[in-house]
């Protein structure tokens, strides 16, 4: 924080702000700095930890220093996410929330994907994921993200929250991590600053029961409502609740806490609504505010027509050269959009064939690849998913300095007698393809996806 001040009347509009400690809350932005924490990814379980975990999130881990994420394989290969700590509390709703039902789940303003990653962790494959981001630019680090974490029972779509009203109680639960002023943000970027002032919480404000009001009819009867964000003012939090529960059928849901974590419970002024602060200084993490609500009116039917595609003698014959790459491929329905073969839990072919009604889907399950003759040329999400069968391929162990010029898109001086698609592993994580060739090897890592930076010299080589 060093070269930035809390804006003008900023502190002044917290004081009256539930568990606002303004000495604590100053000390906490200027003499300490952002915990750096990671939330490991529970179909890859690559990484075991061992040192302090994040109290209301099981996979996540506090770090003790900052490591460069960019040079570590197995960050690009879906290992883990790097999250804030507080934005983990997620996990913790759910678990009183989320039964054995199968649900469709809703994270309405997705990327990059933080808590779209935390929900998928959550749910088993015959719970749907629909992961949506109306700025069409942040789709492709969500759809990246979701593509890392490997699962086929996700979809991404880029659309304006109001295009959700047509998909009458389609979804179970419905996260709104809503655009806000940002003041939770302040000590971890310093510069979110300058944006902020009064008439922009105003304009948050306006905005997120906007968001609110458009996709509440696609929320279930008894369906729960996560909202979210990260700002301190109750203008954006629980005036919000207040609103919700004056304007629709809806009751707060209380979720219990250990008192040990930090967090501030606190009620919204007119309708007693619960909600959850964090406050750095009182927390080990950035600032947040949570609450659930549960919808206790009908929401009317869907509509929707069927549709009647049924795949041809060629498909079907391609299907047997494309299914041998899956495993247990008869758990998965099989779709093809252009020419690439794509695969997702088969308890989700109808909701995708609903969804495509109404959203510009923009990821679904995974891709597996396409043909070319006979031979199949896989796909990068094949390479990076959990349903992939690894016996179909060659398989190439690199070590840390080739792993590093596999995921820079450089020439690789791999001497392999094997010949063939390989994938390309680091502690046995595949990081995306390779074609392994007579006298050299072609890198199929994602152009867009490399990584472009240098590593930063350590201390020693600056010495030198
Ligand atoms: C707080 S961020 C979401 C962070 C994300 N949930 C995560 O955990 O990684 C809010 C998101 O809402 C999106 N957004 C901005 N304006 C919006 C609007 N009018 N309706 C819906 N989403 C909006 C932003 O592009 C941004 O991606």
């Amino acid at each position: 924080m060093q070269n930035h001040q809390f804006p003008a009347n900023f502190l002044d509009s917290l004081s009256n702000e539930p568990g606002f400690d303004r000495q604590n809350f100053i000390e906490a932005h200027q003499k300490s700095e952002s915990p750096t924490s990671i939330r490991l990814n529970p179909f890859k379980k690559a990484e075991s930890k061992t040192g302090e975990q994040v109290p209301w999130c099981a996979e996540g881990w506090y770090l003790d220093t900052r490591p460069s994420f960019t040079f570590d394989p197995l960050f690009h290969a879906g290992a883990y996410y790097v999250q804030e700590a507080s934005s983990m509390f997620i996990a913790h709703i759910l678990k009183y929330i989320k039964t054995n039902e199968p649900v469709n789940v809703l994270d309405l303003c997705a990327a990059p994907g933080g808590k779209s990653t935390l929900l998928n962790s959550a749910l088993t494959p015959d719970n749907l994921l629909v992961a949506n981001e109306i700025i069409k630019t942040r789709v492709p680090i969500l759809a990246d993200n979701l593509t890392r974490w490997g699962t086929a029972n996700s979809i991404v779509t880029n659309n304006d929250p109001k295009d959700f009203g047509g998909l009458t109680g389609f979804f179970d639960i419905v996260l709104v991590d809503a655009p806000c002023s940002g003041s939770g943000m302040f000590r971890k970027d310093p510069e979110a600053m300058d944006e902020w002032s009064p008439a922009n919480v105003n304009l948050c404000h306006q905005r997120q029961e906007r968001i609110l009001a458009d996709v509440y009819p696609a929320l279930s009867e008894d369906g729960y409502l996560i909202y979210s964000t990260c700002s301190y003012s109750h203008q954006e939090n629980e005036d919000v609740l207040d609103w919700l529960c004056s304007t629709f059928a809806v009751e707060s849901v209380r979720i219990p806490i250990n008192s040990d974590w930090g967090i501030v419970e606190s009620q919204s002024p007119e309708k007693k609504a619960w909600g959850y602060r964090f406050y750095p200084g009182k927390v080990k993490g950035e600032g947040l505010f949570a609450s659930v609500l549960r919808k206790r009116e009908s929401s009317g039917n869907l509509s929707s027509t069927k549709s009647n595609k049924t795949q041809s003698n060629k498909s079907d014959k391609e299907l047997d050269l494309i299914k041998p790459y899956v495993n247990d491929p008869s758990a998965y329905h099989f779709f093809k959009v252009n020419d690439d073969w794509l695969a997702i839990n088969k308890q989700h072919k109808d909701s995708l064939n609903i969804l495509q009604q109404h959203l510009y889907i923009k990821k679904s399950g995974v891709r597996i690849g396409r043909l070319a003759g006979r031979d199949v040329i896989p796909d990068h999400e094949l390479a990076q998913s959990i349903i992939i069968n690894k016996d179909a391929f060659e398989q190439t162990e690199l070590n840390y300095a080739q792993a590093i010029e596999y995921l820079r898109r450089d020439n690789l001086n791999i001497t392999e007698a094997k010949k063939g698609w390989s994938l390309m592993n680091f502690e046995g994580q595949p990081l995306g393809w390779a074609k392994l060739l007579p006298n050299r090897v072609n890198n199929y890592y994602p152009k867009e996806l490399r990584i472009l930076t240098s590593p930063r010299p350590s201390a020693k080589e600056r010495e030198l």
